[in-house]
């Protein structure tokens, strides 16, 4: 889909990238030429995820670093070793917490948890890595992912919910702040792309009532290479015009509800059931 080269010589961040979703972005980084820098919390998931990225890509340059994104001094150390090797390009602001619960009966700690990693570790990386472009005359790019909760809402994720909500208004608010400092920030809205650590928090056993490629218009679920070339896209400086904007991508997963459940169970009627229809 792109050139080999698309993201030669720029240096890249993404939190949260020794597992999942953020791993999968990474990888597609490095394949587009790209300098990786992945953080967490867990140094040998870092560490490994890296080991496996240089045994699949031959020379491919990735530098993990331990960090705590909850922690804004952490985060102040880790873009202080980030930027004495060279200035950094793109923010992937990509960790995140999720679990489901009955929010009346979530402890002032259980809402802390998610909104320090989600809301607060988004903004403290935004403005560790924005003051720096600012001092340095530099432009710079950050992309968060978020989920369509932002827009909708979701029952038994709120402080999710909450916390994507308030990256987006972020990066709204720094799209206009920054914008004529060069830097553009951006929103993705990903759907049902499966990870190891999605899948365990949210989907237990029971919790479905219908098998979840029912739930999308486009009657699947994501791969995370499609959600990886978008990606790939806003990192480019081909996509230098976007800034504040979201982009869902979820196979129509979050419209769904559109119309009520009537309207939904007619996107399996047949022919006949439509003509059944018109004679009454
Ligand atoms: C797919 C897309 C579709 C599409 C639409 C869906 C959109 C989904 C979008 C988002 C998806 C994701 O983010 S998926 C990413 C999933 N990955 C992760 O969550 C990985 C990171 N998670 C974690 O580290 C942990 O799960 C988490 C608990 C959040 C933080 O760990 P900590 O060690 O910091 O915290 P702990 O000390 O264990 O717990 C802190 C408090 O939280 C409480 N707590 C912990 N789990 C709890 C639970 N299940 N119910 C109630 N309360 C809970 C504890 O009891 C503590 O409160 P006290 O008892 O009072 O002390
Ligand atoms: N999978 C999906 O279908 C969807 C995912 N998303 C979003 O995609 C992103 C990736 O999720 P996914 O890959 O599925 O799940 P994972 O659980 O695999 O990813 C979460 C990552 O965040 C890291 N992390 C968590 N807390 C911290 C912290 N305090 N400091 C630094 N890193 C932290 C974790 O590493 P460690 O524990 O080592 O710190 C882990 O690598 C998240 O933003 C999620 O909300 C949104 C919609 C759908």
């Amino acid at each position: 889909m792109f050139r080999q080269d698309l993201l030669a010589g720029k240096k890249i961040l993404v939190t949260g990238g020794g597992t999942g979703l953020g791993k999968s972005i990474g990888r597609r980084y490095l394949e587009l030429g790209a300098h990786l820098v992945i953080c967490g919390r867990r140094l040998a998931v870092l560490d490994a995820t890296a080991d496996e990225f240089r045994a699949e890509l031959p020379g491919a340059r990735i530098d993990t670093l331990t960090c705590d994104v909850r922690d804004a001094e952490q985060v102040e150390a880790m873009m202080e070793r980030l930027w004495q090797t060279g200035p950094l390009d793109v923010l992937v602001n990509n960790a995140a917490a999720n679990f489901i619960a009955r929010t009346e009966k979530l402890s002032a700690r259980a809402v802390d948890a998610v909104l320090n990693i989600v809301l607060h570790g988004s903004f403290y990386c935004a403005i560790a890595a924005g003051r720096r472009w600012i001092e340095a005359g530099r432009p710079g790019n950050v992309i968060s992912t978020v989920s369509a909760p932002v827009i909708t809402g979701q029952a038994f994720t709120a402080p999710s919910a909450a916390a994507k909500a308030g990256v987006l208004a972020m990066t709204r608010s720094l799209a206009v702040e920054w914008g004529p400092k060069g830097i553009r920030l951006n929103c993705v809205a990903p759907g049902l792309f499966p990870t190891p650590g999605a899948w365990e928090q949210l989907f237990p056993p029971g919790s479905q009532v219908e098998a979840q490629e029912r739930g999308v218009p486009l009657r699947r679920l994501g791969e995370h290479r499609e959600l990886c070339d978008l990606y790939a896209y806003l990192a480019a400086d081909g996509s230098g015009y976007m800034t504040g904007d979201l982009i869902v991508m979820d196979g129509g997963r979050w419209m769904q509800g559109a119309g009520g459940p009537t309207f939904r169970a007619m996107q399996d009627w047949n022919d006949a059931q439509w003509d059944a229809m018109r004679k009454k």
